[in-house]
């Protein structure tokens, strides 16, 4: 049967490569700090956006209309949710229609300080449902794709979450969040706590969203979970996740629910049993949902 959306998935790994190599000039392998550096050289000025720790700089929006721009030409019709454009303030209302939803620089803190983890994330919905996922991991030249019901891949080679059931014998991935409210950061912490004590074998974090999820999909870590991130944060990781064989889930109740991709709430796991253990210890605050008109 053809694929209808194979075309736009094609198109959307050469953007995520192109804006790859936008943000780490070209030369993605050599000495990373140099790398980020030359890419940062036109670039010195660095912007906020929600809070002081909320960065983001030219390259951001630069990459984010690299690729819009190139969707517009082949795909006229279709919508999009970009973070910079939403930022400069677009909507950010998912419809039926095919939306782009894009992240033009996953983890613009760590390219800001060349630490070397830094993704293009593009996923692609129709009828509210993540059609195929695109994360390059620029800094590492890894190109993660999905299409719905036909499985994950790493340059190629298909993904597989950890089968590990235990989550006293598994390595747990978040992030702190750009919020630096002592009592935002009092929640974040008393769930971290809760979690580091179960106990799991560690906690870490990419410092990127998208490479979190990639993590997950790779059997590297069994489970990431964070609330505050944005739909352009998860929308394409979340395909790569379920078709690698994990689970997603909100945070709400015992059993999580489903995901929400607008609900800023996200527990992406190998497996059921640690993700609903997972949604047992952490705080369940709501921020403002990503479709909430007033949000800013
Ligand atoms: N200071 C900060 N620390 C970690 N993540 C931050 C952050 N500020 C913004 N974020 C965003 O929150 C996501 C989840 O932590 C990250 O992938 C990152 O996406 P960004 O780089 O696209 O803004
Ligand atoms: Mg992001
Ligand atoms: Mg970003």
């Amino acid at each position: 049967m053809v694929d209808v959306w194979q075309t736009a998935m094609d198109h959307a790994v050469g953007a995520a490569r192109r804006a790859g190599q936008v943000c780490c000039s070209g030369a993605l392998i050599r000495c990373v700090d140099q790398v980020v550096r030359e890419a940062l050289q036109d670039d010195r000025k660095v912007m906020t956006k929600s809070s002081s720790v909320d960065l983001v700089t030219q390259t951001d929006q630069k990459v984010e209309q690299l690729i819009i721009q190139s969707v517009k030409e082949k795909f006229p019709t279709h919508r999009f949710i970009g973070e910079e454009s939403v930022a400069a303030g677009e909507s950010c209302v998912l419809t039926d229609a095919p939306t782009w939803i894009i992240d033009p620089i996953d983890g613009t803190t760590n390219f800001v300080h060349a630490f070397p983890f830094v993704a293009v994330s593009i996923g692609f919905s129709v009828n509210k449902q993540v059609e195929f996922g695109v994360v390059f991991s620029c800094l590492e030249d890894k190109m993660f794709t999905a299409r719905r019901g036909k499985g994950a891949f790493c340059d190629g080679e298909p993904l597989q979450v950890s089968d590990q059931e235990d989550i006293k014998q598994s390595i747990i991935a978040t992030e702190f969040g750009s919020s630096r409210d002592p009592e935002a950061v009092d929640r974040i912490f008393s769930s971290l706590r809760n979690v580091l004590c179960i106990p799991v074998h560690g906690v870490r974090g990419a410092g990127t969203a998208a490479i979190n999820m990639c993590l997950v999909a790779s059997g590297c870590v069994e489970a990431y979970y964070e609330i505050g991130i944005h739909v352009w944060d998860i929308a394409a990781g979340s395909l790569i996740v379920s078709e690698a064989g994990g689970v997603l889930m909100d945070v709400d109740g015992k059993d999580g629910g489903p995901l929400d991709l607008m609900s800023r709430r996200i527990v992406a796991a190998n497996s059921r049993t640690i993700a609903e253990r997972i949604v047992r210890e952490i705080d369940a605050f709501g921020p403002p949902r990503d479709d909430e008109p007033l949000r800013r």
